[in-house]
């Protein structure tokens, strides 16, 4: 392995199977400075500053050229169903309800884990492309959104999706997938991969479901991972059920703490916001989503900020996204905030970044986010040469309204090399792999 960069070849395969020392060279951080970062084996960012190539040079394994670059967090996506890759464009133009019952959850009745496998290599391949480094992810066959996660080297917080309509042997069975679950990604000894448990919703799994998995996450000490408030229709026929709204009642059967990350939280009122501040728990914001399947109400900034709540971002699924860019994630959550609370101030473009990046580290408990000394080296290098990023006024700025994933060169996460230079290794295998695998989904629904 060569140490200069000049000579390093993006193919050389060796560059993308561990993590070693590196420094980064002549590197833009998005306040301008122009700096060298330095980090060790173990993946933790040692040094940054205007020149320390030399002191350093010695050290490092490997050295990336970082001229022409602007250096930012890699990006944390905090809700995701990434095997939903093979569901791009399957059913648009739906309300959420009628999508998920007559469209989704039928099709998802054929899923088996090899198209799990295949969707969530995909949907690593897209986000290592578009910057992302984290998921937290919701979904079925979750031993083999692992494996896929493992070969990819990104981080994530993996539940498997909890959907019980009151059936006392289906909590049974889906207690039993989990547990399975959190034996399995302990036993991998991966440290960028945790378990979590994944109630779907208030409305599809009922308060004394929800009180099981509330007990769970404490005992075991793991995420929470939820949907709550997403449309006018959940709240609602919540209130009608239980007298309270989604989040008191998430609250009551003990599921709001500061380990849970609740998805959407479009129809949260002033009162649910406190109910959150105060018991620490995390709202991952997912505003493409919201806006394609018409949930009607943007969730409300204003008041969860207030609160102290903190709020990440996320993609939802490809299904109703239709793409895992955190780019287009956060540009659409600044403008959406603006336009739908009629505020030319809310949601700018350094908290929109944070949102994406820090909170989101926050959100999943991993000690990265920020380009800093004794965190992880979670980094993404865009290029300072794409269209998207001229002219520099404002590197923030570009960031969140400008970039789009492709701005993107290279890509690291815990200090090892995922993209470099726009080369990711097998990614061609990859897509010819998922797209087979999406056509065996539809062929196996259609025979029956
Ligand atoms: C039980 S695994 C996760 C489950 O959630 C479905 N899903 C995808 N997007 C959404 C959304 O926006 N709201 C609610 N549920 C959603 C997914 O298809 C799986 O069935
Ligand atoms: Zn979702």
């Amino acid at each position: 392995m060569s140490k200069q960069p000049d000579t390093t070849s993006v193919k050389d395969l060796e560059l993308y199977t561990k993590t070693r020392s590196t420094l980064i060279t002549g590197t833009l951080l998005p306040d301008k400075r122009k700096v060298d970062i330095w980090y060790d084996e173990t993946g933790t960012i040692r040094e940054i500053g205007p020149d320390i190539s030399h002191a350093h040079k010695g050290d490092a394994d490997i050295i990336i050229d970082g001229s022409g670059t602007l250096a930012i967090p890699g990006l944390y996506n905090t809700h995701t169903h990434a095997a939903m890759t093979l569901l791009r464009g399957y059913a648009d133009d739906m309300h959420l309800q009628q999508w998920l019952s007559e469209k989704i959850w039928p099709l998802e009745a054929h899923l088996t884990g090899d198209h799990v496998y295949w969707g969530t290599k995909l949907a690593c391949l897209e986000m290592i492309r578009s910057g992302t480094v984290a998921m937290n992810d919701m979904y079925f066959f979750m031993k083999d959104t692992a494996r896929a996660v493992e070969e990819a080297g990104i981080r994530a917080v993996l539940c498997h999706g909890i959907i019980t309509f009151g059936d006392e042997a289906k909590l049974e069975q889906e207690m039993k997938a989990t547990e399975d679950l959190v034996r399995h990604i302990r036993s991998q000894n991966n440290p960028l991969i945790r378990p979590a448990i994944g109630p779907h919703a208030p409305y599809t799994v009922p308060p004394q479901h929800l009180e099981v998995c509330a007990e769970y996450s404490r005992n075991e000490d793991i995420i929470l991972h939820t949907h709550l408030a997403e449309t006018k229709q959940e709240v609602d026929d919540c209130q009608k059920t239980n007298g309270m709204s989604p989040a008191a009642l998430l609250d009551k059967t003990g599921c709001l703490s500061s380990r849970t990350v609740a998805a959407h939280g479009c129809w949260l009122t002033e009162d649910d916001c406190r109910l959150l501040g105060e018991r620490g728990a995390h709202i991952a914001h997912n505003p493409v989503s919201n806006m394609k399947l018409a949930t009607g109400r943007a969730m409300p900034y204003h008041h969860l900020s207030e609160k102290k709540v903190n709020v990440s971002l996320g993609t939802d699924g490809c299904s109703s996204n239709n793409n895992l860019d955190m780019f287009e994630e956060m540009k659409t959550a600044a403008i959406c905030q603006k336009f739908f609370w009629n505020s030319d101030t809310l949601l700018p473009a350094g908290e929109v970044l944070s949102m994406a990046t820090s909170s989101g580290a926050r959100a999943l408990g991993y000690s990265a986010g920020e380009i800093k000394p004794g965190l992880s080296a979670d980094i993404c290098l865009l290029s300072l040469n794409h269209p998207s990023m001229v002219p520099l006024h404002n590197p923030v700025s570009n960031v969140a309204y400008s970039a789009l994933g492709c701005t993107v060169q290279t890509v690291i996460c815990n200090g090892k090399i995922l993209m470099y230079e726009g080369y990711i290794p097998q990614e061609q295998e990859i897509i010819t792999g998922a797209s087979s695998s999406a056509t065996d989904l539809l062929d196996r629904a259609a025979r029956q």
